[in-house]
């Protein structure tokens, strides 16, 4: 489904500008669960950036290729892009207050995007609101909410309402779960779990939360200073980690015994 060679990236073109990825190759399958970890500043969420075309200017791709579904994506054309993103390519970022429009009541927000992108009449988008709310476990009420009434938890569930309903071929998800308390952390995990496992969506997911990764990511990426230092499955990852920084990363943690038992795949 994805296939990234030799993805770098700069902050400006060279050489007055940074690189913030380094040569970076990875596939993910159709349904494939990918998670991406590492220290704060090693490139995660300028990868997730680079993988849907919404990288902040100066910020570029300097050198790589990526092919989605067999065909090459032309890196620097923003209308390949747009047609990915939505249907094919969904973002959750870390706050994801700034994926809704402020302006507009939470109801109207999923009707349009029904009515829009999947061609549904409004009655029946109404409908599937209704449906798709009850289903990401937010009370009907925060149909007729502005998404600043709605807390962060919340917030991030009608986004992946959207995606339950768009069922699309990848979603990137930056963070979900930063910020939430236990309870919401647990109905974010689900919902990602469900869309991957349920409806097969692709999963590209970026956490500091092993725990949370290991859960849910076939396969994890260990990212440094803009590298993939290390990319294996979960388990092999967990049990036999080949990287120093991977072994930092798992040092942090307690219970790894449990952790290694409940590792997907
Ligand atoms: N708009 C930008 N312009 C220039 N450099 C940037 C920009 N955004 C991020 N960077 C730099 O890119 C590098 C990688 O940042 P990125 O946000 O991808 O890290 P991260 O791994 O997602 O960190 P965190 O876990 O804290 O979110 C950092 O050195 C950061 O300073």
């Amino acid at each position: 489904m994805l296939k990234v060679c030799g993805l770098s990236v700069d902050s400006d073109r060279p050489p007055r500008g940074r690189r913030l990825l380094r040569g970076i190759d990875l596939t993910l399958e159709n349904g494939g669960s990918l998670g991406l970890v590492g220290a704060s500043g090693a490139g995660k969420s300028i990868l997730s950036c680079a993988l849907s075309g919404l990288l902040p200017r100066p910020v570029q791709i300097s050198r790589g290729e990526v092919f989605w579904r067999g065909r090459e994506v032309l890196l620097d054309n923003p209308k390949a892009w747009r047609r990915l993103r939505g249907r094919e390519i969904f973002l959750v970022f870390q706050s994801p207050g700034s994926a809704l429009n402020p302006n507009l009541r939470i109801g109207s927000q999923i009707r349009e995007v029904l009515i829009k992108v999947i061609g549904l009449s409004a009655q029946k988008a109404g409908l599937m609101a209704v449906a798709l709310l009850k289903q990401v476990d937010i009370p009907l009420d925060c149909l007729k909410h502005y998404p600043w009434q709605l807390s962060g938890g919340m917030r991030q569930r009608v986004l992946l309402a959207l995606a339950l309903a768009l069922k699309p071929g990848l979603l990137i998800a930056d963070e979900p779960t930063s910020g939430l308390d236990a309870v919401n952390r647990e109905k974010v995990i689900g919902l990602l779990k469900e869309l991957n496992r349920t409806v097969g969506t692709a999963l590209i997911f970026i956490s500091h939360d092993l725990r949370a990764v290991s859960e849910i990511a076939d396969e994890i990426g260990v990212m440094d200073q803009g590298a993939l230092c290390e990319l294996n499955n979960t388990k092999s990852l967990f049990g036999n980690p080949q990287h120093a920084k991977t072994r930092r990363l798992l040092a942090g943690l307690d219970r790894l015994d449990q952790i290694y038992d409940n590792a997907s795949s």
